[in-house]
């Protein structure tokens, strides 16, 4: 049966060579960046003492074997040469994203059976009636290259595939995150971007590193139960008994520590809040000692929780630790002085294979269980990831992703309109605030004001009209198209009051406008301060007025037939503040622009084609 196995993983080992030679031949498998020379002569060197050495156990294992026997050696020869032709091929024509799964399999088993049977030879070795048996040697050695070889190459797979993991999962939420709502953006806790980019992918991929040594440390233990059963059916059946019971044990008492995680998970939110806080709020915090004594007292509170949850669920795992370490004890302690009564027709030198491999085996089974905690903990992680995404996606999903919306489609000619549209925060709490219903026009060539006390719903219908805001009831329509939200952003440029300054002229083709960018800068007066290089801004560390103003140059240099501005001249000096409405705005307007503004420059209004006044959410 064995010459069928071995036969039809040649067969199989043959297809894979097949297919990635053809995969070559059509460019999908591409050759990796140039090795360093070192590298290179180190892996082909290991690889010829590899195969050296193993040629001459299988040609010492030919010269005493049956002429049957020398089928099946012939074969495992045959396997173990396509397998390096395979390697040797996907190592240096590496598939891009790969996920080599059955390849890290086979390599961990090898690696596996290479470290049980390290043990094996030694147990024969040392109890031979005739003294240590010193023709053993190769074999052991052998063992110990397949483990070393095994080890090596899929380490460097798993490097691979699991940075791979990271960078795909990475890539992935930040997609999500570039295409969810704004709403969902806005009313997501601070902190829990950072947490889920930063530490779960993290956690995730680390884990993943573990999974290999989790695999080769469970290929041992099979092997070694398989030998155990060889020994003595009963022995194994015990020990096997005690291996369940101790991962039992475990598993329940780490179920119990999981909801600790999932706590000490959640301040970790918590945690990034305060540093974004600390960041943020570091000059009130440097400027007043009291607020930076209560912040530290506040941070320290929240390390705190975070240390004790931590302690908590490490000392649960830390009892069973050592249950798990005496019940090896025990059944090592079982065989030793109970097995020689239970089993009188047990031979001493079976006692003594027994316990040796038995004690081999511990080192790798407490490792496997002490891992559990790591594989909790990473999906722990992995959950939180995939809530995130779908926190983020939300029901109401952007239509339009975000490569689609770089390319715009503007016409020139705009009649935005709001149709009894209604926005509310909180709309099932008590404190609610609408904006709405609102029935309004704005339309190419007109300059709108819209006007109102603090509070009054300013911002917030101009989110609506940007699209930021889906209306809860009503519709924004756009030349008669009724549009989703995320939709109306492609037609409109805003400067919202905490507008952020990117040092990037992202989305804006700057070949093509940097004569323009150049005479923006002097219109606005900032040519002293500010140059742009190749779409980027020498600097953005500028005073707040000179900031929006050059908030101002991206807006003039985006060109989108609608234009608003959220109190824009509220950070400038009267001078700009004179040319911004006397000048700018009548000057957009007469390019056709649609242009709305937010303001409480009241000398001003005069200056409008319309003016909305905001009351409590409604037009006054
Ligand atoms: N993200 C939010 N979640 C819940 N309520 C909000 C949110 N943003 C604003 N509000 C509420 O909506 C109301 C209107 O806010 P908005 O920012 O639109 O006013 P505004 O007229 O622009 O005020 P200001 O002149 O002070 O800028 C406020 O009472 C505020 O409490």
């Amino acid at each position: 049966m064995w010459i069928w196995i071995i036969g039809l993983g040649l067969l199989w080992n043959a297809a894979s060579i097949a297919w990635v030679l053809l995969g070559i031949r059509k460019g999908r498998w591409q050759p990796k960046d140039a090795d360093k020379g070192r590298g290179r002569w180190s892996r082909v060197l290991f690889a010829a003492v590899f195969y050296g050495w193993l040629g001459y156990c299988l040609y010492d294992l030919w010269r005493g074997s049956s002429d049957f026997e020398r089928i099946a050696i012939a074969e495992i020869s045959a396997l173990f040469l396509l397998s390096g032709v395979y390697l040797a091929l996907t190592g240096y024509f590496p598939k891009p994203n790969e996920r080599p799964f059955v390849t890290m399999l086979l390599l961990g088993i090898s690696s596996g059976i290479g470290n049980a049977s390290m043990i094996f030879v030694v147990n024969a070795a040392i109890w031979d009636t005739e003294g240590i048996k010193v023709s053993l040697l190769p074999y052991f050695v052998l063992g110990m290259l397949l483990f070393v070889y095994g080890q090596k190459l899929l380490r460097s797979r798993l490097i691979r595939m699991t940075n791979g993991i990271v960078y795909d999962k990475r890539m992935e939420i930040l997609t999500t995150v570039l295409n969810a709502p704004y709403e969902n953006m806005e009313a997501m806790e601070r902190g829990k971007i950072e947490t889920c980019l930063n530490n779960d992918t993290e956690t995730v991929s680390s884990f993943a590193n573990k999974m290999v040594s989790i695999g080769t440390w469970s290929v041992t233990i099979t092997a070694g139960f398989v030998y155990l059963a060889l020994i003595n059916l009963a022995g194994f059946l015990l020990s096997l008994g005690v291996v369940i019971a101790a991962s039992g044990a475990f598993y329940a008492i780490i179920r119990s520590a999981n909801q600790l995680w999932e706590q000490t998970r959640d301040i970790q939110n918590v945690f990034f809040k305060f540093i974004h806080d600390l960041i943020y709020g570091f000059k009130e915090l440097f400027l007043h000692r009291n607020k930076a004594r209560d912040f530290r007292e506040d941070m320290a509170g929240s390390c705190a929780t975070y240390r004790d949850k931590r302690m908590e669920a490490e000392s649960k795992i830390a009892n069973v630790v050592v249950i798990g370490d005496l019940l090896f004890a025990a059944v090592i302690g079982t065989v030793v002085f109970a097995f020689p009564s239970l089993f009188p027709e047990m031979r001493q030198e079976a006692l003594r294979s027994f316990v040796f491999v038995f004690l081999y085996m511990a080192g790798p089974l407490t490792s496997i269980l002490n891992s559990l905690p790591e594989l909790f903990q990473a999906r722990i992680s992995w959950k939180r990831i995939r809530s995130f995404s779908e926190e983020l996606s939300g029901i109401r999903r952007r239509e339009s992703t975000y490569e689609l919306t770089t390319e715009t489609s503007e016409a020139d000619e705009v009649t935005l309109r709001l149709e009894e549209a209604v926005y509310e925060y909180g709309r099932n709490e008590d404190r609610s605030f609408a904006v709405g219903p609102i029935d309004y026009e704005f339309r190419s060539g007109e300059l709108t004001f819209i006007v109102g006390g603090n509070g009054s719903g300013k911002s917030t219908l101009a989110k609506l009209i940007t699209g930021l805001y889906e209306p809860n009831e009503g519709s924004v329509t756009l030349n008669g198209v009724r549009m989703n939200a995320g939709d109306i952003g492609v037609h409109v440029s805003t400067i919202f009051s905490d507008a952020y300054l990117f040092d990037r002229l992202y989305g804006i083709d700057f070949e093509a406008k940097e004569r323009e960018a150049q005479h923006y800068l002097q219109l606005l007066k900032l040519e002293d301060k500010v140059s742009i290089q190749d779409g980027r801004f020498s600097t953005t560390k500028l005073s707040t007025g000179q900031r929006k103003r050059l908030a101002l140059l991206v807006s003039y240099l985006d060109d989108k037939p609608i234009c608003l501005f959220d109190e824009w001249a509220a950070d400038q000096d009267p001078e700009y503040r004179e040319f911004f409405y006397a000048s700018l705005l009548p000057d957009l307007r007469s390019q056709g622009k649609c242009v709305i503004v937010i303001t409480h420059d009241d000398r001003y209004f005069g200056l409008a084609d319309q003016v909305i006044k905001l009351e409590m959410g409604k037009i006054a």
